[in-house]
C-alpha cells in the first residue's frame, strides 16, 4: 500500500513515544491535532505543526492521510477507544506501527492501529486485535489471542495460548500464565500474577505469596 502522510492525535506522554516510533519508521508526519495545544494557540510541538483540534482531520480525504493515535490508555479511560471508533467510522485508517527493535514471530496477525513499542516480543501464531498497545518490552507468547482496544503495559508477560478479550488492561510487570482467559474489560494490576481465569469486568491486583515451603529433594542431588 502507498504510504500516505500521518496525522498524530494527542500530545501527551504516549504521543511522544508514538512520534519517536513514526520517526524511527521514517514516516512523513503532517502535524499533530490536540485540543489543548490548539486552545493555547501553540503552533509547534516537538518540531511538528499543530494543525488544530480533532475537527481539522475532516479537512483531509480519508484516503489521503492515515492517523496515529497518540492517546494512552488506562483502566476506565475510554478516550483512546472513542477516538479510534469515531474516525474509523468516518473512513479514516489508523496506521499499525511496529518498532524496529520489536520481534514479531511467524504467523502473527496485527489489527488496524496496533502499536508495538520498543523491545516488545510477539511469538508465533498470535492474533492481535485493532487499536492494541503492546507497550515497551512487553511479551506475548505463542498462539495467544488479544482482542480489540487492549493495553499490555510495559514489561508485562503473557505466556502461550492466553486469550484476552476486548478492552482489557494488563498493568506493567504483570505475569499471566499459559492458557488463561481474561474476560472483556478485565483489569490486571501492576505486578500481579494471574494464575486462573478472570471474568469480564473484574480487576485482579496484588497476590501476596504464601509462606515458603521446603522442597523435597532426592538423595544424592546437589
Ligand atoms: C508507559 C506507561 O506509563 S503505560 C501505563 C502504565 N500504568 C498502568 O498500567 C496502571 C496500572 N494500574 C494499576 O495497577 C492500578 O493499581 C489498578 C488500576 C489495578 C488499581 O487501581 P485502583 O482501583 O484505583 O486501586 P486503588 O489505588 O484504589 O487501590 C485499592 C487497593 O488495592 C491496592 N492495589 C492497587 N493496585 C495494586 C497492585 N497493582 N498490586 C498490589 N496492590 C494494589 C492498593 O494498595 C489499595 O490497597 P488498600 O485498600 O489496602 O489501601
Amino acid at each position: 500500500m502507498k504510504q500516505v502522510p500521518i496525522i498524530l492525535l494527542g500530545a501527551g506522554g504516549h504521543a511522544k513515544v508514538v512520534l519517536d516510533l513514526l520517526h524511527a519508521l521514517d514516516h512523513e508526519v503532517l502535524g499533530v491535532c490536540d485540543p489543548e495545544l490548539a486552545n493555547r494557540s501553540t503552533s509547534q510541538w516537538r518540531g511538528l505543526s499543530v494543525l488544530g483540534d480533532d475537527e481539522v482531520i475532516e479537512e483531509h480525504q480519508p484516503n489521503s492521510i492515515a492517523l496515529a493515535n497518540g492517546l494512552g490508555s488506562l483502566p476506565n479511560s475510554h478516550l483512546r477507544h472513542r477516538l479510534h471508533q469515531r474516525f474509523k467510522g468516518k473512513g479514516y485508517r489508523f496506521i499499525t506501527l511496529v518498532h524496529p527493535s520489536a520481534i514479531v514471530g511467524s504467523g502473527v496477525e496485527l489489527g488496524d492501529g496496533v502499536q508495538i513499542m520498543a523491545g516488545a516480543i510477539i511469538q508465533a501464531d498470535t492474533h492481535i486485535g485493532n487499536d492494541v498497545i503492546l507497550n515497551t518490552g512487553a511479551r506475548i507468547d505463542h498462539e495467544s489471542v488479544i482482542g480489540d482496544h487492549v493495553h499490555v503495559a510495559p514489561g508485562s508477560v503473557l505466556s502461550g495460548n492466553v486469550k484476552v478479550a476486548d478492552g482489557c488492561h494488563i498493568g506493567p510487570g504483570a505475569v499471566v500464565i499459559q492458557g488463561i482467559k481474561l474476560g472483556q474489560g478485565a483489569v490486571v494490576g501492576a505486578g500481579t500474577t494471574v494464575l486462573s481465569d478472570l471474568p469480564a469486568h473484574y480487576q485482579l491486583t496484588g497476590q501476596p505469596p504464601r509462606p515458603p515451603v521446603e522442597l523435597k529433594r532426592k538423595k544424592n542431588t546437589p
